[in-house]
């Protein structure tokens, strides 16, 4: 059993996932990559076991049984888990509240909130065993600012950096640090995802502004993980160079 850092990934298969999967794997962290589709996850295992030790495991992060199964059968894989990015997540439509599917909400609160605290819930005693340790929550901008069609999105996102803290506040004097990791408009699969598999609305998001990319968030991930033990980031909000905040709306009669 290897005694290097190990890192759990929700999420692998595509954007901030699979770009901290490749960037932890060329600093020789071995990887725990989850995610539902199989496919990629295999892909990844192949391109990165030349350099580290991977562990497949396909996870929907909405099953809690299934979550509570991966924990266990991790153990066959690796005694320590030093980092976990808790990063799978999605939004779908930007369309007002009032014309938004009941369905899309129910998925975004599934997934963003409940998925991240079932995996957080499975995998804390094995961080704790192995501190020092680091968990970076994948929060928003959305979290701090509002914006037309973001309604339970960026709520779900709020309910991860507020989660953050608080499990700063439990976990301080214990070696396991907490951040919550804030990002704006990156390019990833992101807006695919949110138009659902519209590409060309998609790629509307991105038009005439160089957003971040996913290796950026797999840097800035790194370097969380690898500040010297004693230091937690809290939060980190990051934004392209090209985006800032807007004037308030006002509606006339
Ligand atoms: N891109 C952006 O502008 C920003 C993104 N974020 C957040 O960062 C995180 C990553 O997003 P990003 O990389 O951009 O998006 P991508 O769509 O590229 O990647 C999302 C990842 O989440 C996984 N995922 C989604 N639902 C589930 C589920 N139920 N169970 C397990 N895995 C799931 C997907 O895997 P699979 O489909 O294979 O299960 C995929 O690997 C998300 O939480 C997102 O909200 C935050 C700020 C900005
Ligand atoms: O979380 C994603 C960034 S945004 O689309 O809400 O600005």
């Amino acid at each position: 059993m290897s005694k290097d850092k190990c890192a759990l990934i929700t999420g692998a298969t595509s954007g901030f996932g699979l770009a901290s999967a490749r960037k932890l794997a060329s600093e020789g962290w071995d990887l725990i990559i989850t995610g539902r589709r199989e496919e990629r996850l295999q892909k990844l295992a192949k391109e990165l076991e030349g350099q580290v030790r991977v562990f497949v495991c396909v996870l929907d992060v909405r099953d809690n049984e299934a979550v509570k199964e991966m924990a266990e059968k991790v153990g066959s894989f690796t005694r320590h888990i030093n980092l976990l990015v808790n990063n799978a997540g999605l939004a779908l439509g930007r369309e007002p509240a009032y014309e938004a599917k009941h369905e899309d909400w129910q998925t975004m609160i599934d997934t963003n909130v409940t998925g991240l605290v079932n995996v957080t819930h499975a995998i804390l005693p094995k961080l704790m065993q192995s501190a020092p340790a680091t968990i970076v929550n994948l929060s928003s901008v959305a979290a701090n600012w509002p914006y037309p069609g973001s309604h339970v999105y960026g709520a779900s996102k709020a309910f991860v950096s507020q989660f953050s803290k608080n499990l700063r506040c439990d976990l301080a004097g214990k070696g396991v640090r907490v951040t919550s990791l804030e990002p704006g408009m990156c390019e990833t699969e992101f807006s695919l995802v949110r138009f659902g598999g519209d590409q060309q609305a998609a790629d509307k998001v991105y038009e005439g502004v160089k957003a971040m990319k996913a290796e950026d968030i797999a840097d800035i991930i790194y370097w969380i993980a690898t500040q010297p033990p004693h230091i937690n980031i809290n939060t980190i909000e990051v934004m392209a160079e090209q985006q800032a905040w807007s004037n308030f709306q006002v509606v006339r009669g």
